[in-house]
Formats: C-alpha cells, structure tokens, sequence
C-alpha cells in the first residue's frame, strides 16, 4: 500500500453469513487485507460477522471477537455490507437497511436477486449506492460484469450454458462413473457446491433464478421467475444417461434466454431451464464436475464462451471480493456509476412457442406397420425426422417381442411435439414414452 492509501480512511466491511463462502470471504479479507487495500484504495477493514449463533464451533481460523448475533447494528455501522446469508429474508431487509444507511451492498443471492433484483437497484439507485452480485451467476466466472459493462455497446441475442455446479456434478457422475443420484448429491453437498436446500439444485430453482438474472441483464428488461420455464433433473434416469451415451450425447442441465421473433417479426424473449442432449463433441459437454460455462452470443461481439468454477466457497469467494475491490475503488473515486438498465421492453415467451430439436424414446411392439403408424403422426403434426435408431428385445419362448425407438427431430414447436407424443402414446402398439428430452447443438 503507498501512503495516501494508507492514510485514507479505512472502509468499514459487515459481513452478514459465514458459510461455505462467507467463511471464505473472511478468510481473504483477512489474510490478504494489504493487497486488497492497495488496490482498492483504501484499507477494508472487516469489522464484523453476523452469524445466527455465538456458540457454534468455528475453530480458530477467523478472531471470535468479529462474531456478532446483531445483523442490524453491523449493518448500520458500515460502507460496505456482503450478504452471503441466502435466502429471501433476512436477507432482502438487512440490505434494504444497508442501502438507507448509505452502505454499498455485494451479494451472491440469486434467489433474491432473481425475485427482487429490479426493486433493490432502484433504491440503490434513489439513495446513489451500489450494488453487486457477481457471485449469484456462475460462482467465480466474471459473467454479469462482462453482460452489464464490456457488452454494453453491443446487442446480446443468446445466452446458452450450465449455470448450477451441484447438478453439472450429478450428471456428470452418472455419465461418467455410473453412480446413483443419490450417492452424486450427497458428495455434491459435501464439496459445499449444494444450496442449504439442494431441491433448489435439483428441481432447476437456482439454475432459473440465474436464467433470470441473465436473462434481465442481456436484454435490458425485467424476466422475474415466473417468466422461466423450469424442468429440474430429478426425472432423468441412468436408463437416460445410458442411451443418450449410447447415441453419442450427454445430458446438461441448461439455461437459456433468447431473443426470438414471432411471426409478425415480433421480438420476445424465451427463458427456459431444462435437461437437454448435447452431441459428445459440443464444447459444453466437455464441462464436467461443479464447472460451469456460459456461451452468449452478440451481433456484433459474435460468440463467446465463459468457463470455470462454478460453485465452492472459495471460488465463489472471489467473485465476491472482486465485487468489493471494485465497488471501494468507485467509492474513493466517488459516485455509484449507473447500474441496471431496464430500458429494453422485450416481452417474454411462453415455451409452447419455443422451436427445438426433440429426443424421443419410445417402447413399442415389435409388429410390421408399427414404424410407418408412428412416421404417419410425426408428419401429420409436421415434426420432422432427423434419425431413428431401432433396437429389438428379443423375446423368451412364446412371448411377443418389443423394439426401442429413439427417433431424434428436427427443429419443432414445443406445442407440436407435445400433441405428436400425445398421440404416438395412444397407440395399441406403444407399450410406454420411455423419455423426451430437448436436444441442442445439432
Ligand atoms: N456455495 C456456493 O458454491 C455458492 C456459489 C454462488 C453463490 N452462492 C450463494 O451465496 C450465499 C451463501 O451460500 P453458502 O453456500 O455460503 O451457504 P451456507 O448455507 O453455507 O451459508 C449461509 C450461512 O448464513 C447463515 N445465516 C442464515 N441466516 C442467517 C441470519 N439470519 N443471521 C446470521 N446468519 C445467518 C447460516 O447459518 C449459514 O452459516 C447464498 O445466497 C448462495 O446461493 C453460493
Ligand atoms: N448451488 C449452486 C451454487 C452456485 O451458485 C450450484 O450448485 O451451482
Ligand atoms: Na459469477
């Protein structure tokens, strides 16, 4: 640190959750408290630790003396407030009150972000404070500050990628070891990537709070929840994962949002979290473990993929000491900077207007006519074949024989794919829809 940082008055930082990441969060801040200083400006000065109980054992690896069960008197008392408690409340209030105070407020909430978002930064920007969350998108990735600053001169049309770690690593376990869902999520949550509640991970809840708040920040408009279609992986079987390998893809978790046109030209926006196919060789498929990787497409930027550690308290760690050296940085320098536009007025998509390839598994009677019955459907509702792959069961003695079809479609409505299984499915000839799935990259 020179001497002017070091004579500038230290930033007082609250820290509100010492978890996977808080603990980490604190650790650095400590440990690292010189460099942090130098580039920030100004010493940050971690001045407290709001936890819920004073009698947890915490070891001795951060100084007892920070520990304080009173959110609110911390908060009140700060520059800089870093919530990494989760969940909506108290949450939301505790950095309300930071923001009355005048308190620059860092964040890795996505679910509160995700809910909230657009109300937060507008008392932040009322009471001229800032407020970040690199944290909530993607863990470590630098993703919302690349979408919100260094894309700002372009028009974002897609953002496709795996944004949860804890299901990124169930599905590549499965995938790749052949281990049970439920063996993949308990090391999932060991390894810290696992929200305090993983139905959240599972049922696709954080993956579309992120869809979200990504989804928001690349077009310039208000996407809440409720605008993102969500299909969770607690569905998919190892039967799944074992025939998608079979046919030369993996299952992903994906969140996507992207700008699409009606047939008026019209454009909307399609937000949507679901377990999709990938071809074994798309780059996405190549992201195992907790990593995640974002790919956003710009019209003029083109393609750009963004890859790393998604989840884990220090990885996560980092994006939220990032948030803070750069928002100190802003306040020696002095003024907030402008925050979230929500000038764009896109409106979002409903997901039967949605067109993309399909997976269909089916398991069928083994009869002659049975393949032309189902092509007869399939073109009726004007879904396309792209390729159909057969299997047969043989038999035992004086039983009838059975086939597994997988057929794998062109690019269709998910309305028209919906009425052509509903209709496949009433045949006599069908025993069971094995699965349909959403295919992408082909
Ligand atoms: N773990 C990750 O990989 C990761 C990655 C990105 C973002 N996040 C987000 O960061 C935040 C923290 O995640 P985490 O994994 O550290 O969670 P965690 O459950 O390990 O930690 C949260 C901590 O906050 C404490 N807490 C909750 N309510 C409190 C209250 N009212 N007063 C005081 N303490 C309270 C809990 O006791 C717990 O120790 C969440 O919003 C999460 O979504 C986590
Ligand atoms: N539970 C989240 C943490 C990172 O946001 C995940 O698994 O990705
Ligand atoms: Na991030």
């Amino acid at each position: 640190m020179n001497l002017t940082e070091a004579s500038a008055k230290p930033l007082r930082v609250a820290l509100l959750g010492a978890g996977n990441v808080g603990s980490q969060v604190a650790r650095i801040l400590l440990d690292d408290a010189a460099a942090l200083g130098s580039r920030a400006g100004a010493p940050l000065e971690l001045v407290g630790i709001a936890v819920r109980s004073l009698d947890t054992d915490r070891g001795t690896a951060l100084p007892q003396e920070l520990f304080t069960t009173d959110a609110e008197s911390l908060v009140e008392n700060a520059d800089i407030v870093i919530e990494l408690m989760g969940g909506i409340e108290p949450a939301r209030s505790l950095i309300l009150r930071a923001i009355e105070h005048g308190a620059t407020v860092v964040s890795g909430n996505k679910a509160l972000f995700a809910q909230d978002g657009p109300a937060l930064y507008e008392k932040a920007d009322a009471a001229g404070v800032q407020l970040s969350y690199e944290a909530a998108v993607a863990g470590a990735i630098p993703i919302l500050r690349p979408i919100r600053d260094s894309l700002s001169g372009d028009r974002i049309t897609r953002v496709l990628g795996i944004v949860n770690g804890t299901t990124n690593y169930i599905l590549d376990q499965m995938d790749a070891t052949g281990a049970q869902f439920a063996d993949a999520l308990r090391a999932a949550q060991e390894l810290g990537y696992a929200e305090a509640d993983p139905t959240a991970d599972v049922e696709g809840h954080d993956a579309a709070a992120k869809a979200a708040i990504l989804a928001s920040l690349s077009f310039h408009t208000r996407f809440a929840l409720e605008n993102v279609y969500c299909e969770g992986i607690t569905q998919v079987t190892a039967d799944d994962i074992a025939a998608a390998r079979a046919d030369g893809y993996v299952i992903k978790l994906l969140a996507i949002a992207e700008l699409l046109s009606d047939e008026a030209g019209d454009p909307g926006v399609s937000v949507r979290v679901h377990p999709t196919l990938l071809p074994r060789d798309h780059p996405l498929a190549a992201v195992h473990g907790a990593f995640n990787a974002v790919f956003v497409e710009a019209e003029n930027a083109g393609e750009l993929m963004f890859y790393g550690q998604g989840a884990g308290g220090t990885p996560t760690a980092s994006a939220v000491l990032g948030d803070v050296v750069s928002a100190a940085r802003r306040m020696m320098l002095g003024g907030p900077g402008r925050t979230e536009t929500t000038t764009g007025h896109v409106p979002a998509r409903s997901i039967d207007t949605v067109s993309t390839s399909y997976c269909i598994g089916l398991d069928v009677a083994d009869q002659p006519g049975v393949l032309a019955r189902i092509a007869t459907i399939f073109a009726d509702n004007a879904v396309s074949i792209e390729t159909m792959r057969q299997s047969i069961h043989q038999p035992g003695p004086g039983a009838e024989g059975t086939a597994e079809l997988r057929i794998v479609t062109h690019r269709a409505t998910e309305a028209s794919l919906a009425a052509t299984v509903k209709q496949v499915a009433a045949l006599p000839v069908i025993n069971s829809v094995t699965s349909v799935l959403r295919v992408e990259g082909i």
